[in-house]
Order: structure tokens, then C-alpha cells, then sequence
């Protein structure tokens, strides 16, 4: 609705909207008509049956031809059991056409093969993890679109304890490596490997209790903050304790305004949390994310600002079209005159100095 309203969408929305309606009344029609017939059918047929047979049988009792009224009567009788068994059949008929046609579609899914490389038998499930994470020459298309490759043999290293960073331009490709990272996807070539092992090969539930991610747009559930800090752990053996979820949410920079709530940590959030900013929808996000401790923390961002921050990253990888183009600290990268790091860095500076340009002549006159 705000998107129809701030765009004046309503006439076109409306046009489109009616054009269903008109597809779904003719539908409907065609649908009446068919049923009337059927109906007319159904219930003339034996009606008529039993006219003809009155008429018929009627005469034949009258010129006493065989037939004693008796007979006739309990003919009629069995006759009407006869077709209400005939009807009840045709009934019970289209409810098995109908059963089999809906078991079609739910055969169809559960006999479809799965895409994923199978899981080793058992599947790693460590005791320790040391959260080293890996792209070694990886190469992926998303199955939506095959014909364009996406990353081209991509290297990337992130040893446990550093931050590195994936930046670039939009579409260059880095939420399609996080994506990679969660197992989401499969790459086309080369492997996606945690601790030097393959991520498939990991047990999914051991894995997703390792690495966690705070994605692009994070999802709400419509429940209660706490549950959806707590989510999909709740009755788990390792349940987070109240004080282990005011401590996350510390951490994430949430906790102040989840008190300044209502109803604090019990406050519903909606659905997909529409109660909430995005902002604030995003520190849950990272708080449930920290919740878990994880031992890799993928974080999605979706501004291409580079803050102050940048400086304390252990590395960076400017990633274009698929491919990592430039990789050092950022100090490293800034040396780098005419490199495509110093060239975002310097054209966020420019736009910064415009700003306070703009700000000191305002405040000037
Ligand atoms: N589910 C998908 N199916 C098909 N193509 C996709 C899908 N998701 C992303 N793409 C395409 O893959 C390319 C890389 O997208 P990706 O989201 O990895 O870029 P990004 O660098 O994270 O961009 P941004 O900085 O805008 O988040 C884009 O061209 C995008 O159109």
C-alpha cells in the first residue's frame, strides 16, 4: 500500500488488478455453465427415467399384460436405489480425480532429486572450530540464470579472529559469495571450505550453529523480540540464558531501545517486523546472530559507505564483475593511486567535502 500511494500507482494498479477479476469472473462463468448443465443432467435423467417407467409399467398393469401393481412398485423402489448408488459413485468418482491430481504435485516434490551434493555418512559435526573460511578458485551461476557467470574463479581467505572485508560496486558479486558461505548455493567450480574442509560436507545443523549472517534485509517473524533473538533455539540443550540475550543484544547496540519499548524484550514485532525501523530491525538481526556465538560472522551490508572502520579491517578485497580485483589493508590499497579503492574512497571524500562545503557557506550567510 505505501509503495502504491507514494508512486500514485492506484489508477495503473487498479487497471491491472480489474483485468484478473474479468479473468477470474469468465472463468467462474464458463465453470456455472458447465455445473448447470451437470446439474440439469443429474437431475432431469432420472426424474425422466422414472416418468418413462411409470408410463411404461403403468399400462402394462393396466391391460394386465404380466405385470401386478406390486411388481411395479417395488421396480420403482430398486430403481431408486439403483441410481442413487450410480450417483453416489460418479461422486465418490471425481473425489478420487480430484485426490490423484493433488497427490500428482505432492509426489512430484517429494520424488524430486535434490540438487545438493549428498551428505557424507555421518556428516562432520567437529567439536571445535576454529572459523577458518575459504574460497579456493571458485566459479558460480545462480540456476535462475546459468547463461551469465556470476563469480569467476574467486580466492578469498579469512583466518579465524580477522575481519575481511568484500567491497565493490553493486552486483559485483558479494552477497553471492555470503550466499556461497551459507551453503545456499553450490559453486560451479572449486570449493567453499571451512576449517579445509568442504561446507557440504558439514552436518547443516552444526554448521548454521557456527556460522551465522545478518542478511541484506533481515527477517522478523511476528513474535516477540526475545523469541526472535532466541530463534530456532528455543528448547535446544545450549537454550540461551535471559542473560546470555541481554548480552547480545548489548553487544549489537539494541539493548537501550528494546527497553525504551512497552513491553522491552516481550514487544511483538509484527509481521516481518513492521513495528520496528530497519535500523533497529537490523540490530536484532545482528543480535540473534550473536546469540549464537558464532565462530564466523557473515555480515551483509547493504550502503557502499565506507566508514571510518575501514582502517581497522585486516583486509580487503575489491570484488568487480565476479572477480577480486585489488586485496591488501587499507592503508595498502589506499597507496594504490588510480586503484579502484582509492577511487571509492576518494569520490566518498569529494562527496563529504561538497557536504561541509555546502554546511560552512550556510552557516556563513
Ligand atoms: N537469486 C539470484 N538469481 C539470479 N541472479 C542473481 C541472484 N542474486 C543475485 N543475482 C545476480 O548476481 C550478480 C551479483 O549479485 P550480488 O548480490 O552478489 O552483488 P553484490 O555485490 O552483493 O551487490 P550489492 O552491493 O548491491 O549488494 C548480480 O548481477 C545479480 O543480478
Amino acid at each position: 500500500m505505501p509503495t502504491v500511494r507514494s508512486f500514485a500507482g492506484g489508477p495503473a494498479q487498479g487497471r491491472l488488478y480489474r483485468g484478473k477479476l474479468d479473468e477470474y469472473y469468465d472463468l467462474n462463468k464458463q465453470e456455472a455453465r458447465a455445473y448447470g448443465a451437470y446439474a440439469v443432467a443429474t437431475t432431469l435423467l432420472p426424474n425422466l427415467v422414472t416418468a418413462l417407467v411409470l408410463f411404461y409399467g403403468g399400462q402394462l398393469v393396466l391391460n394386465e399384460d404380466g405385470l401386478t401393481s406390486g411388481q411395479l412398485v417395488s421396480f420403482l423402489l430398486l430403481l431408486g436405489s439403483l441410481s442413487e448408488g450410480f450417483s453416489n459413485m460418479g461422486s465418490i468418482f471425481s473425489s478420487i480425480t480430484q485426490a490423484l491430481g493433488a497427490a500428482d504435485k505432492v509426489f512430484e516434490l517429494i520424488r524430486r532429486p535434490p540438487q545438493s551434493t549428498p551428505l557424507p555418512i555421518p556428516p562432520l559435526a567437529p567439536a571445535f572450530c576454529s572459523g577458518k573460511v575459504e574460497l579456493r578458485d571458485v566459479t558460480f551461476r545462480y540456476p535462475a540464470r546459468p547463461a551469465r557467470p556470476v563469480l569467476n574463479k574467486i580466492n578469498m581467505l579469512a583466518e579465524p579472529g580477522k575481519v575481511v572485508a568484500l567491497v565493490g560496486p553493486s552486483g559485483g558479486g558479494k552477497s553471492s559469495c555470503v550466499a556461497l558461505l551459507e551453503n545456499f548455493y553450490e559453486p560451479e567450480s572449486g570449493m567453499v571450505l571451512l576449517d579445509g574442509r568442504k561446507v557440504q560436507e558439514y552436518d547443516p545443523h552444526w554448521y548454521h550453529r557456527h556460522v551465522s549472517i545478518v542478511s541484506q534485509e533481515p527477517m522478523l517473524y511476528a513474535r516477540s523480540i526475545r523469541q526472535n533473538i532466541l530463534f530456532g533455539l528455543e528448547g535446544e540443550p545450549d537454550e540461551p540464558s535471559e542473560g546470555e540475550i541481554i548480552e547480545a543484544a548489548v553487544l549489537a547496540g539494541a539493548h537501550d531501545f528494546i527497553l525504551g519499548l512497552q513491553s522491552g524484550y516481550d514487544t511483538e514485532v509484527g509481521e516481518r517486523g513492521v513495528c520496528l525501523s530497519g535500523g533497529q530491525k537490523q540490530r536484532i538481526a545482528i543480535a540473534r546472530a550473536l546469540c549464537r556465538r558464532p565462530r564466523v560472522l557473515l555480515l551483509d551490508e547493504a550502503t557502499s559507505a565506507l566508514d571510518s572502520d575501514s582502517e581497522n579491517l585486516d583486509s580487503i578485497l575489491v570484488v568487480r564483475d565476479g572477480r577480486v580485483v585489488e586485496q591488501g589493508t587499507h592503508t595498502e590499497l589506499l597507496g594504490k593511486v588510480g586503484g579502484m579503492y582509492s577511487q571509492l574512497v576518494c569520490k566518498q571524500v569529494d562527496a563529504l567535502e561538497t557536504a561541509n562545503t555546502i554546511c560552512n557557506e550556510q552557516e556563513k550567510s
